[in-house]
């Protein structure tokens, strides 16, 4: 396509995007589906531009205020990736002499905001978390989230499938924290790849991988992963049971449930029960009130944790929606508590660093069921062979909880908190 093209397209996505009405790779999606002359390079070319756009959405609209053309053109134009000239020859000399201005601009030329990207309400109570290092969370949240996959223990031991990936030609290395992990070089694409089709791995985060791993789910137990979604860690409860025991993975998205439908079949495992529940309350919830072992309630959640992936969330979560979202996590917390039999385990996990989705969540709900004995995740990592537990851990002592940041850990932001429920 004629970059002249190109930039038009790129121009008339980032204007959908940028509505902020629905989720961005919703939006994307939706694009190539009503665009279907776009080849592979054109799509990949699109959704990088507006990707940058989304991760360095200050700053870019800072420099958009000059130049001229519409706001859309000069945002594609300063998202666009790789090749200058390729770009340059799709502008006008006015065009290019803006761009070399704006690329010229010196950090310390910018504003804060324009430097770190975040709405100031999510850049103070990150600053707040995180002192010094908040710059340092800033600049990872501009690098590419690696890509991780979980080994399908069974199927295959994780040095197997090493060997597997090498031979197929892959650059790939075990995790540094979970011993079901293995992380690639770039992003080969699995579709085809026979480790992938016949299920020996899963695509899934190490940081989603350790919140599996507390889990600890054992053969024959009787398991509810309480919001499934599209079932990552449903599908690594399920092999850690080998294949045994039931495993009930509940959602009020049927939509999401229907994902999970392929991987299970790849996967080989048939312990697993999808239900779609109309509420935390539903009745066939009720039913199985103190007959669980474990339970995973892998909350709905603002998604910061996951801004490497999904940069539109900082400008699509509001204060406001952060605690409408606190709101159904206690509540879903509570119902899924019900489940439990004496001496069963609850995991509580999100994918969110504020303290009101985790910590405040956490509190309450231990203060209202002192039926509930928190438990310590340093100990549980070193009980399931994850190495470096105490660089995984925040909070006192006794009752440390996961606390994973993609600035030292490499992985999303991830939090998880664990209970045993007290016997008689
Ligand atoms: C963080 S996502 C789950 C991701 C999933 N566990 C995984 O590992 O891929 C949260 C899920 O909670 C579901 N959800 C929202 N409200 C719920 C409720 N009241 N009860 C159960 N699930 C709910 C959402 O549909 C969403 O799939």
């Amino acid at each position: 396509m004629h970059p002249k093209a190109l930039l038009d397209e790129c121009a008339s996505l980032m204007e959908q995007v940028f509505k902020f009405d629905h989720p961005a790779d919703a939006v994307v999606s939706r694009y190539f589906r009503e665009h279907r002359s776009l080849g592979p390079r054109e799509r990949a070319t699109l959704s990088d531009t507006v990707y940058a756009a989304l991760r360095e959405r200050l700053k870019f609209e800072w420099f958009a205020r000059s130049g001229s053309g519409s706001k859309w053109r000069k945002l594609s134009i300063l998202g666009f990736p790789g090749d200058r000239d390729f770009l340059k020859s799709a502008l006008t000399d006015q065009e290019k002499t803006w761009l070399d201005h704006c690329l010229n601009a010196s950090d310390n030329e910018l504003m804060a905001p324009h430097r770190h990207n975040l709405p100031e309400w999510l850049a103070t109570a990150l600053r707040d978390q995180l002192g010094e290092e908040f710059d340092a969370l800033v600049a990872s949240l501009n690098k590419m989230a690696a890509l991780d996959l979980r080994v399908n223990l069974v199927k295959k031991k994780r040095e197997a499938v090493l060997a597997d990936l090498r031979q197929a030609g892959l650059e790939c290395e075990p995790t540094p924290y979970s011993p079901l992990g293995i992380r690639l070089k770039g992003k080969p694409s699995l579709a085809k790849l026979p480790s992938f089709v016949q299920g020996d791995v899963e695509v899934q985060d190490e940081g989603s991988q350790l919140l599996a791993l507390l889990m600890d789910a054992k053969r024959g137990e009787m398991v509810v992963d309480f919001c499934a979604g599209a079932g990552g860690k449903t599908l690594a409860m399920g092999a850690a049971m080998r294949n045994s025991g039931r495993l009930y993975a509940f959602d009020t998205s049927a939509h999401r449930l229907d994902a999970l439908k392929p991987r299970l079949a790849r996967s080989g495992l048939s312990n697993v029960h999808p239900v779609a529940i109309a509420h935390e309350r539903d009745d066939r919830i009720k039913r199985l009130a103190g007959k669980i072992d474990r339970v995973l309630v892998d909350a709905p959640c603002s998604g910061l944790g996951t801004l490497r992936r999904s940069p539109d969330l900082k400008w699509r979560q509001t204060p406001a929606s952060v605690a409408a979202l606190a709101e159904l996590q206690a509540a879903i917390l509570n119902s899924a508590a019900r489940l439990l039999k004496p001496g069963g385990r609850l995991v509580y996990a999100t994918c969110s660093p504020l303290p009101q989705e985790d910590e405040a969540i956490v509190t309450a709900f231990g203060e209202a069921h002192p039926e509930f004995e928190p438990m310590d995740v340093f100990d549980l990592l070193g009980s399931v062979q994850v190495g470096q537990a105490e660089a995984l851990v925040a909070g006192a002592e006794g009752q440390r909880s996961l606390r994973l940041w993609p600035h030292r850990h490499g992985t999303d932001g991830f939090f998880a908190a664990v209970w045993q429920k007290k016997a008689g």
